[in-house]
């Protein structure tokens, strides 16, 4: 792609996944309210490409979309215990103003980052814990209808609703990417759930290059690793993106160390960024920690 890439929400534990992973093949220009330290952007953007602004000043971002090819739109506010007012702003509003700056503008190519919670609803009690285990067959695989067990969930719902309007109306390709649970250098620790919804950050890059390089018209999609333990298939991030994933919570023990006769290649290809804890996600740095988040 020769057009620059413009990536919300940049400064974020998504947005330091994917710029490490595929920081030197675009040319990006990054948006977060919060100012990027210079240790968060790749060599090569300049100044001018680094937009502190908030996604909903509809005018900042018209600026930040201008002339570029793709948008990568991660900003908003992560957690799942959200109040309204932070997902209506943040997340619903955020999204609107960014989608149709983006569709307006001519961009071709939008990823909206969804997540497990727009279909956490299909978690019931008669499927858990059962559900996260190796040997459950049961599989989402983005045909369903969102199912969100709380309002966090509900504004991702929305944001995919956002993008269905804006690919029809506008003819935008769309991909919503309902991002499992993303954790450096392993799994989630003792954690069933997450290991089944694990994404390492490698193949967080992966899927998100793909969302830049595919042909597709509006894609629902779950990006996890690719897990034996799962409940989400993706055979349709593979067919309509290309995505080819490396890693696998099963290489690793329930604790989160590598199983030593599992070879979970190439891991810790990227530099160690000073600014991530090595351990499992850091707290969010704009909203307050999620208190399930222990
Ligand atoms: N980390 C994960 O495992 C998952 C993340 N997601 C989604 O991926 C996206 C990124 O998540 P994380 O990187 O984990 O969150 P994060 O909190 O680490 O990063 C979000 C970034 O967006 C910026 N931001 C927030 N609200 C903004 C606004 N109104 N205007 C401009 N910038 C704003 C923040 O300053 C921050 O740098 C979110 O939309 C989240 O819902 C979805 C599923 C799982
Ligand atoms: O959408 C998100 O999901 C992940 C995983 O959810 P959890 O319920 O297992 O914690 C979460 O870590 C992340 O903060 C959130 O944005």
């Amino acid at each position: 792609m020769d057009e620059p890439v413009l990536l919300t929400g940049a400064g974020g534990r998504v947005g330091q996944a994917i710029l490490r992973g595929i920081g030197d093949d675009y040319e990006w220009r990054l948006l977060d309210r919060e100012p990027l330290p210079a240790a968060k952007v790749p060599a090569g953007v300049t100044d001018a490409d680094r937009y502190v602004a908030d996604i909903t000043d509809e005018r900042a971002v018209r600026e930040a979309v201008a002339d570029v090819g793709a948008v990568i739109h991660l900003a908003g506010d992560p957690r799942k215990t959200a109040p309204w007012d932070s997902v209506l702003r943040n997340n619903i509003d955020g999204a609107q103003v960014v989608m149709r700056a983006a569709a307006e503008a001519g961009v071709e190519r939008f990823a909206f980052a969804s997540s497990n919670h727009a279909v956490g609803g299909y978690e019931t009690e008669e499927r858990t814990p059962d559900l996260y285990r190796e040997d459950d067959d049961y599989r989402l695989d983005g045909t369903e209808l969102p199912r969100p067990g709380n309002l966090y969930g509900v504004s991702k719902a929305a944001g995919e609703s956002l993008g269905r309007f804006y690919h029809d109306e506008y003819d935008m390709s769309v991909v919503c990417v309902r991002i499992g649970n993303l954790t450096k250098d392993h799994p989630p620790r003792e954690y069933e759930r997450g290991q089944a919804m694990w994404l390492s950050h490698r193949d967080c890059a992966h899927l998100f290059d793909r969302c830049l390089r595919a042909d597709y018209g509006y894609e629902v999609v779950y990006g996890i690793s690719d897990n034996d333990r799962r409940y989400y298939s993706i055979e349709r991030a593979r067919e309509a993106l290309g995505y080819d994933p490396a890693d696998n919570s099963a290489d690793y023990t329930f604790e989160g160390e590598p199983k030593p006769d599992r070879d979970p290649d190439g891991r810790g290809e990227y530099a160690a960024d000073p600014d991530v804890a090595a351990d499992d996600a850091p707290a969010e740095p704009n909203f307050p920690a999620d208190p399930d988040d222990a």
